[in-house]
């Protein structure tokens, strides 16, 4: 391997007593991708961010290039050549995407630049409308535009904080492809990401961050146990309970009916069209689909959060087709948006804040304590205002509701984004158990591997329709048909 691209010295950051990172060492080399792993609040973003210049270390040094970096800004990492596509997406929602790329380029939008955007984007195979608003695309989408944007200035390091992780497969593996390139031209990526699998397919090197501090750097041909071992002091991939073991549904007793549905996005075009799903007692439906295809409208839709134009929602045998978001939760619903950030909590508030809203009867100090136990969100301090929680953290909150009431439906959009392996099995199996107590449970996702592995049933949505419905035991056999649909159709 050759010399090091940035070494990182003793790096120490605090926030306030929290310690984000307790004295980091590790060289980054020329050519390598390394592939930085921990459990939430580990402290990976804090290294992303003291490298790409966001965050400036209470103590130790980054060296680039074989000097001292001194960085005030992402503005003068940049210049270095060092960028961070960050795990939540760092767009401005009223400009365009087009406009949003000019800006991280200090150029203004014009013709030659859309073209070389459209190069980019054909370069992954991919087509959009550049000159969309931003606030009115998905979360994967925003997070496939900031690739596109650091890639457009040919970076000599490129950080992923968690930023490729839940594209579609195909979008990830032409991403692959591209990093791959990069590193074959002797530049550097450093790439955060959860799934173990997804870290193994692409990194040289493996770190494991705990508490702050390295507790391990594998080398190639580590096994994923060994990395596990590392990241939670266990071999063992947890499972989650078996389909098989799951109580007989009662699709006759139905607790969510979508009805033909129709529902408009920002543009006034039909994001969801005439759309009909259903979910029995006992029951989990996932929809999958590529973002874009209408799933977020249809979850808001459900939520009372967007408007209906056409057809009729029912909740528990309620019609709620005009009730508000509130008087939906009252029935029975509890929703879990994609984005935790916008939508999910109140990040001015507290962890115990947070969680007696969502709580629809009054909850003691015990319940909370309880719940940040069971989903390990760090620190543990109930007060800690969730603004200041890592982005794992933050979607823990947000998925904490599921284990404060008791409701008759959930819908839940992309609810283990960002979280570890640990977390997302406590999750799934959370929505596994709930159904097995005769809730329904409406998963949109984009991660076919979770729809396969907790389901009854997959629906894929395909512009706004579902295209088709896979049923059965083993839906694992349809993984390839499933994909298949979601991108023709
Ligand atoms: N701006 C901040 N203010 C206060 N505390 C912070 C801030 N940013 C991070 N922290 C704390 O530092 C610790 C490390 O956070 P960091 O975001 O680096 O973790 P992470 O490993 O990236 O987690 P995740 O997997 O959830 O993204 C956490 O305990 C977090 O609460």
């Amino acid at each position: 391997m050759s010399s090091a691209i940035v070494k990182i010295v003793d790096v120490q950051k605090r926030f306030g007593d929290i310690v984000a990172l307790d004295g980091v060492t590790l060289d980054v080399f020329r050519g390598e991708i390394l592939v930085v792993l921990g459990e939430n609040g580990s402290g990976k973003s804090t290294l992303a961010k003291i490298l790409c210049g966001a965050y400036v270390p209470d103590k130790g040094k980054i060296i680039v290039d074989g000097e001292e970096a001194k960085f005030s800004s992402p503005y003068d990492a940049k210049r270095k050549g060092i960028v961070m596509i960050s795990q939540r997406p760092q767009l401005i929602d009223d400009l365009s995407i087009l406009e949003n790329i000019a800006l991280f380029l200090d150029e203004t939008p014009s013709k030659s630049l859309a073209r070389r955007v459209e190069n980019v984007l054909k370069d992954f195979g991919f087509s959009m409308d550049i000159n969309r608003k931003v606030y009115s695309i998905s979360y994967t989408e925003k997070q496939f535009i900031e690739l596109v944007k650091a890639l457009m200035i040919n970076p000599k390091l490129l950080i992923v904080d968690e930023a490729a992780t839940y594209l579609p497969h195909d979008l990830k593996q032409r991403f692959f492809e591209i990093i791959k390139h990069l590193v074959l031209r002797n530049e550097s990526v450093l790439y955060i990401t959860h799934k173990i699998p997804e870290a193994l397919e692409i990194g040289d090197r493996f770190v494991v961050l705990r508490k702050g501090r390295v507790v391990n750097v594998f080398g190639k041909g580590v096994e994923a146990s060994e990395i596990r071992q590392a990241m939670f002091g266990f071999e063992e991939y947890l499972g989650i309970i078996p389909k098989q073991l799951m109580r007989i549904v009662k699709r006759d007793s139905k607790v969510l009916v979508v009805d033909k549905v129709t529902v408009f996005d920002d543009y006034g075009k039909a994001a969801v069209n005439s759309l009909s799903i259903d979910v029995g007692s006992g029951e989990i439906v996932s929809i999958v689909g590529i973002a874009g295809n209408g799933e977020r409208e249809l979850g808001e839709a459900i939520a009372g959060l967007r408007k209906v134009s056409k057809g009729s929602i029912k909740i528990n045998g309620f019609d709620v087709t005009r009730d508000s978001p509130s008087e939906r939760v009252r029935k029975g619903l509890i929703y879990i948006p994609e984005d935790p950030f916008r939508e999910g909590v109140a990040l001015t508030l507290s962890i115990a804040e947070n969680m007696r809203m969502y709580a629809r009867e009054r909850i003691g100090h015990d319940t909370v304590l309880d719940a940040i136990k069971k989903l390990g969100i760090v620190p543990e301090n109930p007060v800690t205002q969730v603004a200041k929680l890592s982005g794992g953290n933050v979607q823990k909150v947000s998925v904490s509701r599921l284990l404060l009431t008791m409701p008759k439906i959930v819908v839940a959009h992309n609810p283990t984004r960002m979280l570890d392996e640990k977390s997302r099995i406590l999750v799934l199996d959370t929505m596994q158990k709930f159904a097995q107590t005769g809730g329904g449970v409406l998963l949109i996702t984009e991660d076919v591997d979770e729809a396969i592995q907790v389901s009854n049933r997959v629906a894929v949505i395909v512009n706004g329709r579902i295209a088709r419905v896979f049923e059965g035991e083993n839906l694992e056999i349809y993984r390839s048909e499933i994909e298949k649909v979601m991108v023709y159709g």
